[in-house]
């Protein structure tokens, strides 16, 4: 039998669609964006994130990513503006990377590749819960956030990164409060935005993802406790958490929007 998803070649990015036939459609993510086909959208609003700190509860490593969830049961924490109509939820951010600096974002910006990518995964509300957010176009928004690994470490990760060694096997997990994400927010505001997909199973094609240009830096320590999470749980041989992302998917014809120039 085919075991539970993953990124290995026996559970990886190729057989998704065996058990996840979404994984096949038309509008998946992630893409792989060249800035000759990007076009510039002046139409396009600024996005404005409100979030409350106390809404941050846990941290937890799930065997696949690290993840950081929210208290989304009202309109807490709120992403605003930008591609969106209307008040989306964060519900939770994690992240994808590599096992080494040159490799591990989803999304690939002319052909660059960065050592790791933030997804803060935010829902609308319009649709009832999370669950009914998923069948819907507009029921989701990624706000994707580029690490790139240079000399000045970001201070702003140090929350997360010092919480890895409370979480380092799979199924820990541990107390995550009075955390206010946007801080992990590069200065520019400049984003790309287009229509896609989750980019793990069941992949289904719900998000509005908005793709921040502007990377953050984070220290090679930084990107090795990362690194230092493992797969597997405690009582089980060290398999480290690398490599958990996903290689661009077929653009097929949707069009990327940039709200710069
Ligand atoms: C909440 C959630 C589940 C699966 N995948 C994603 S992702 N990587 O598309 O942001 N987010
Ligand atoms: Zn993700």
């Amino acid at each position: 039998a085919q075991s539970v998803w993953g990124y290995d070649s026996d559970n990886g990015p190729e057989r998704w669609h065996e058990n996840y036939p979404m994984a096949k459609g038309d509008k998946q993510s992630p893409i792989e964006i060249n800035s000759k086909d990007v076009r510039h959208d002046s139409s396009l609003a600024p996005w404005h994130a409100s979030y409350d700190p106390g809404a941050a509860k846990t941290i937890l490593n799930n065997g696949r990513t690290c993840r950081v969830v929210f208290d989304d049961s009202f309109d807490r924490s709120v992403l605003r503006g930008g591609p969106l109509t209307g008040a989306y939820r964060l519900r939770q951010l994690h992240l994808h990377w590599g096992s080494s600096d040159d490799h591990g974002s989803e999304h690939v910006i002319d052909g660059v590749k960065y050592a790791a990518e933030l997804h803060m995964v935010h829902w609308n509300p319009k649709h009832g819960n999370f669950a009914g957010a998923l069948k819907q176009p507009d029921g989701v928004a990624v706000v994707g956030i580029f690490l790139k690994v240079g000399k000045t470490p970001k201070p702003e990760m140090k929350r997360i990164l010092e919480e890895i060694d409370n979480i380092k096997t799979k199924g820990k997990e541990a107390p995550f409060q009075h955390f206010d994400p946007s801080i992990l927010f590069p200065k520019s505001r400049d984003y790309w935005t287009y229509h896609g997909s989750f980019t793990t199973p069941p992949c289904e094609e719900c998000i509005t993802w908005i793709l921040l240009r502007e990377p953050i830096e984070v220290s090679p320590d930084q990107m090795a406790k990362l690194r230092s999470l493992s797969k597997s749980g405690e009582n089980e041989a060290m398999n480290p958490l690398v490599d958990n992302w996903r290689p661009p998917q077929p653009v097929k014809g949707r069009v990327v929007r940039a709200s710069f120039k």
